[in-house]
């Protein structure tokens, strides 16, 4: 096992991940259920004296919500009622200097680990203990502690390099995240299982696909990873609102691996039989997949579709989700994945809704989060973990 909090000496000059990847509307961060949770880590460390650096990242280089972590900090300072500083910068001279500053109980927050390139770059863990970054912000701390269970999967330098080169250990949100998704994974189900998949992210859900098929009886599909799978099945649909790039580059990522799971297992995979849209009063309007004929940037499923995966829901043992069925932070494109979380909520079946942005809905429209056996803010480390998949960062913390 990897070692915890528990195991941390006093006094200690901490560099500490957490995932704070937010929702971003027109260019305001939003606030989410990853700061409460991180904050509570944070704070227990404040507490006790121990001197805190936060590394984090926000969003992906190239996309619009990849904007520096300045809003972040006020919105932890609010979460842990003490101030949190930033600096806009990762680790060269002004971060260093604000690193050399920063005393016992203290919290400092650093800028976007993905503005450093080397975050991102596609190399072993090995290599990446050998990055300029880790090699200067280990240098300045006496251990890291990693509470980004939510970015486990990804094996970016500031997950896998650091725990090569600084002593380790899971932070309160990696601990409790990772007792509950594995048990999770050891559980049995006698009735049917059912998995809602949505979001953007095709290539989490896919792997993810092909690893459950003796699980799940039933994939429900949805958000723009249903509009590609719609797409593979023959329908004119997946076009990006402007402004927005998610179809073209996952298609032609995805589209064999999507025909291929269709041709495999097509009759377990549910697919929207109608769409949502903005019509040109601005109000929400419907078609039936079938009726599509011009291109049309669909932001929710429809009402048809709803009523099909409710009735599904409903005669599950057990419903895992991961991404939203439409643009809920939009209340006129929120009910599919309302609709959905609502049937599961109904119900007294065994539930997992996970992903930071999907679970923020839960709240957003009044839920209430016992209806759920467990609310994840992770997503893509979630489902993973469901599948017995070992997660990067819980490897390299075990090491
Ligand atoms: N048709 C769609 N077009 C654009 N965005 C969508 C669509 N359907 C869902 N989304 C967006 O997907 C986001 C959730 O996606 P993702 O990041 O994959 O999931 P999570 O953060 O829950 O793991 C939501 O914020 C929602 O607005
Ligand atoms: O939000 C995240 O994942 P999630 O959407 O699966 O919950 C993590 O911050 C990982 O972000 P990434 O998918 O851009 O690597």
């Amino acid at each position: 096992m990897f070692k915890t909090l528990d195991d941390l000496p006093d006094s200690q000059r901490l560099l500490v991940r957490i995932d704070a990847n937010s929702p971003v509307e027109d260019g305001e961060v939003r606030n989410n259920r990853r700061f409460a949770r991180h904050a509570e880590t944070l704070r227990e460390l404040a507490d006790a004296g121990h001197a805190v650096a936060v590394l984090a990242h926000q969003g992906r280089p190239g996309r619009d919500t990849f904007v520096s972590l300045e809003q972040h900090a006020e919105i932890l300072s609010e979460h842990l009622d003490r101030e949190v500083r930033y600096v806009p910068d990762t680790y060269g001279e002004a971060s260093l200097e604000a690193i050399d500053g920063l005393g016992g109980g203290e919290v400092l927050l650093l800028e976007n680990v993905r503005m450093v390139d080397e975050e991102l770059a596609d190399r072993t863990p090995e290599a990446h203990a050998e990055s300029a970054l880790v090699e200067t912000l280990s240098g300045e701390f006496d251990a890291y502690v990693n509470d980004a269970y939510s970015t486990a999967h990804r094996g970016h330098a500031s997950i896998v390099g650091f725990p090569r080169v600084m002593d380790a250990y899971a932070g309160r949100v990696m601990e409790t995240e990772y007792e509950a998704n594995s048990a999770i994974q050891q559980r049995e189900f006698d009735g049917r299982v059912a998995m809602v998949l949505g979001g953007t992210k095709a290539d989490d859900l896919i792997g993810v696909m092909e690893r459950v098929e003796d699980t799940v009886d039933t994939f429900l599909m949805g958000g723009i990873v249903g509009e590609l799978f719609l797409r593979a099945a023959g329908y004119d649909v997946g076009y990006d609102v402007e402004g927005t790039d998610f179809f073209d580059e996952q298609w032609a990522e995805q589209e064999e691996t999507i025909r291929e799971l269709l041709d495999s297992y097509g009759d377990r995979i549910r697919l929207p039989v109608d769409l949502a849209y903005e019509d040109e009063a601005g109000d929400r309007a419907e078609i039936a997949v079938e009726g599509v004929e011009k291109e049309t940037s669909f932001l929710d499923v429809g009402s048809g579709t709803v009523e099909e995966y409710e009735s599904v829901v409903a005669d599950s043992e057990a419903v895992f989700v991961k991404g939203a069925l439409g643009v809920f932070e939009d209340e006129r494109f929120a009910d599919g994945t309302v609709g959905v979380l609502e049937a599961i909520a109904r119900t007294d079946c065994f539930s997992v809704v996970g992903g930071g942005d999907t679970s923020r809905a839960i709240e957003l429209y009044g839920m209430d989060e016992d209806d759920f056996s467990h609310v994840s803010i992770a997503g893509g480390a979630y489902v993973r973990a469901l599948t017995g998949e070992s997660l990067v960062a819980i490897e390299a913390l075990k090491r």
